[in-house]
């Protein structure tokens, strides 16, 4: 998601200043050398296509496919031009080994390798049809001069495409490590409160969609402030990754989430059971953690209880998160004002 988003910010600005640099040089360049006016009329098709490009990226906010399209057109505006200038003796072709690297910054591995085979492709197509399409640079290079200019194009291609892909291959870990870093909580481990929010979002949509259930826990520990102000705030760390590990054990993971809602309140999101199951499961919890012993680091141990408040709902009554959450939470409060160290459903 939000590499995602780089990558959109990215292929945005590239086919901005794209779009920028056509224009300029379409407009400039017949001021600096007389050219065949040709070069004009693609100079405009070109920045209008780049300018439709940037138009349609920043309004319609495509997902996946736009790389291909940013090519396609990037390809669409640079060959005419390098076909009528000289073919691989043209400058344009200077910007040719740009291709695959821009797309490995915005996409992934795949897309690059398809690009950089496509370049290759055209470089060799530009060689061969050099004699056939027409030049209206008027410049005679002889033919040897024009087979190793275009070697060199398909090995400069090729560096700019590995470089690209092992760039990608480090770009993409770390987007990964910061989205990973972004979900979790730091002290448990487990997810964090914004990541189980948009994962009870997604559930309460599913549950609407197959006329579903969905149950919800809050699980807040038993006179939490006695464990830190006794045994101090690292003890009362230890027993939060501790209680936090026999929550996640006793989750489904491929289906089910367990995070930290905040401070000492742990929440737990169960797709697909009724309130009568959802609270075998919360008293599975409840007593795991009663039968916990943590040992702290000077031989001492404490023991620890929660109390749990359940809400269970079919798809009708299911409205929003805040509803859910709001009558786990009058459930907790119950269970407290009941005496703590049990499970209430709302
Ligand atoms: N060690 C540690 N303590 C935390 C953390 N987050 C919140 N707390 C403590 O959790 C305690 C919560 O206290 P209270 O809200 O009064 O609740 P409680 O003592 O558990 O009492 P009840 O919930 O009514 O049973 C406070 O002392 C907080 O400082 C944390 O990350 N680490």
């Amino acid at each position: 998601m939000f590499i995602e988003k780089i990558r959109y910010e990215i292929t945005l600005k590239a086919s901005f200043l794209t779009f920028f640099i056509v224009s300029l040089a379409t407009i400039i360049r017949p001021l600096m050398i007389e050219q065949d006016v040709l070069f004009t009329y693609i100079g405009v098709f070109n920045s209008l296509a780049m300018g439709c490009v940037f138009l349609y990226l920043k309004y319609t906010k495509p997902k996946s496919w736009y790389p291909m399209l940013f090519t396609c057109v990037g390809l669409l505006v640079l060959t005419p031009i390098t076909v009528v200038s000289g073919g691989v003796n043209s400058q344009f072709t200077y910007l040719i080994p740009t291709i695959p690297i821009f797309i490995a910054l915005v996409s992934n591995a795949k897309y690059t390798w398809i690009t950089a085979l496509i370049v290759i492709v055209l470089v060799i197509g530009l060689y061969f049809s050099i004699g056939i399409s027409p030049d209206f640079t008027n410049e005679i290079v002889p033919q040897s001069k024009t087979a190793s200019r275009a070697l060199w194009l398909c090995l400069s291609v090729s560096l700019s495409t590995m470089l690209g892909v092992q760039f990608n291959r480090v770009y993409g870990a770390l987007g990964d490590k910061i989205s990973e870093q972004a979900e979790t909580d730091l002290l448990t481990g487990l997810k964090n409160r914004r990541s189980v929010m948009s994962f009870l979002q997604t559930a309460i949509d599913q549950a609407k969609s197959k006329n579903g259930q969905l149950s919800v826990m809050m699980i807040d520990l038993d006179h939490f402030k006695v464990i830190n102000d006794t045994y101090g705030h690292l003890a009362g760390d230890l027993c939060l990754k501790q209680v936090a590990q026999l929550i996640q054990h006793s989750v489904r993971d491929a289906s089910d989430l367990a995070g930290r809602f905040g401070g000492e309140e742990f929440i737990v999101v169960i797709k697909d059971i009724d309130a009568q199951r959802a609270t075998d499961i919360a008293n599975i919890i409840r007593l795991s953690i009663e039968q916990k012993t943590v040992s702290l680091n000077d031989r001492k141990e404490v023991k620890v209880t929660a109390t749990i408040g359940i809400c269970s709902l079919n798809s009708e009554q299911l409205t929003s998160i805040e509803h859910c959450v709001d009558l786990a939470d009058q459930a907790l409060y119950l269970g407290k004002k009941n005496g703590r160290n049990r499970v209430e459903v709302a």
